[in-house]
């Protein structure tokens, strides 16, 4: 697992669009993995502003998104379809028939996870993978005690999260409870993964990355077992180490 240390937040996005442009543009059809949240909110408008210079399209590019909540239509505020719309698919070139984030309001959401790790694996797996990191060591919405076997899955929200994502609701009992994430093995099988991480909320979680074990009860520390991720992490993330 290579580290770089950036200074703060913006430089954090900024490097990450940098590597993004960087081996989107030496790829043919690049599949992307997405993430949400507010860490990659950065990137996503470094990435508006490259692609409005020119310096890089997205008409050739697909993409996955890690997860969505269970119950949220695609125009709630709340969901990440909404989220990846509002941050970044309304202000570039990519064909919205090349965009996929898992349909968390569907009637069978079993058939929805295997449609997803079809629809990925039909396209050649994943180039490069945006990851953020949970507090509790979540990546997507894998939550503490998952296997690293899984595939993408119906998962029930730990209260941790629904805590430090109640902020984007209106209160803690409109979270969803649960979930559809791509599973462990799932994001393992892309080729490259990029962490961001960022601020003091993450650096205990980041300590733990990089000076703990591997186990299933810290989602994140399998990423130790990838050969190509790289965490860019600033100097907030970084001061438990
Ligand atoms: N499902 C998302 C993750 O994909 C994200 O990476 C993580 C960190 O979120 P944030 O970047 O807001 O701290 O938690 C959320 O619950």
């Amino acid at each position: 697992m290579n580290i770089v240390k950036v200074k703060n937040y913006d430089e954090m996005s900024n490097k990450a669009c940098q590597v993004l442009v960087d081996r989107m543009n030496k790829v043919n059809n690049p599949v992307l993995g997405l993430a949400t949240g507010s860490t990659p909110e950065g990137l996503y408008k470094e990435l508006i502003k490259t692609s409005r210079k020119g310096d890089v399209s997205f008409k050739h590019t697909t993409t996955f998104n890690l997860d969505e909540y269970i119950g949220l239509s695609k125009s709630n505020a709340n969901s990440y379809h909404y989220y990846m719309k509002n941050h970044l698919f309304q202000y570039i070139d990519v064909n919205m028939d090349n965009v996929h984030v898992p349909k968390g309001d569907v009637l069978d959401i079993k058939k929805e996870c295997q449609e997803y790790e079809k629809s990925i694996r039909s396209h050649g797996n994943i180039d490069l993978q945006i990851l953020g990191l949970g507090a509790n060591g979540h990546i997507g919405f894998n939550e503490p005690g998952t296997s690293f076997n899984s595939r993408t899955h119906i998962v029930d929200l730990a209260e941790s999260t629904r805590q430090a994502n109640a902020r984007f609701f209106d209160s803690y009992n409109d979270v969803p409870e649960q979930a559809i994430t791509m599973g462990i093995e799932t994001i393992l099988e892309s080729k490259e993964i990029i962490v961001l991480v960022s601020g003091n909320k993450k650096a205990e979680a980041l300590s733990r990355l990089v000076n703990g074990k591997i186990s299933e009860d810290f989602p994140a520390s399998v990423l130790k077992e990838h050969i190509h991720v790289t965490v860019i992490a600033d100097e907030a993330a970084l001061s438990a180490m």
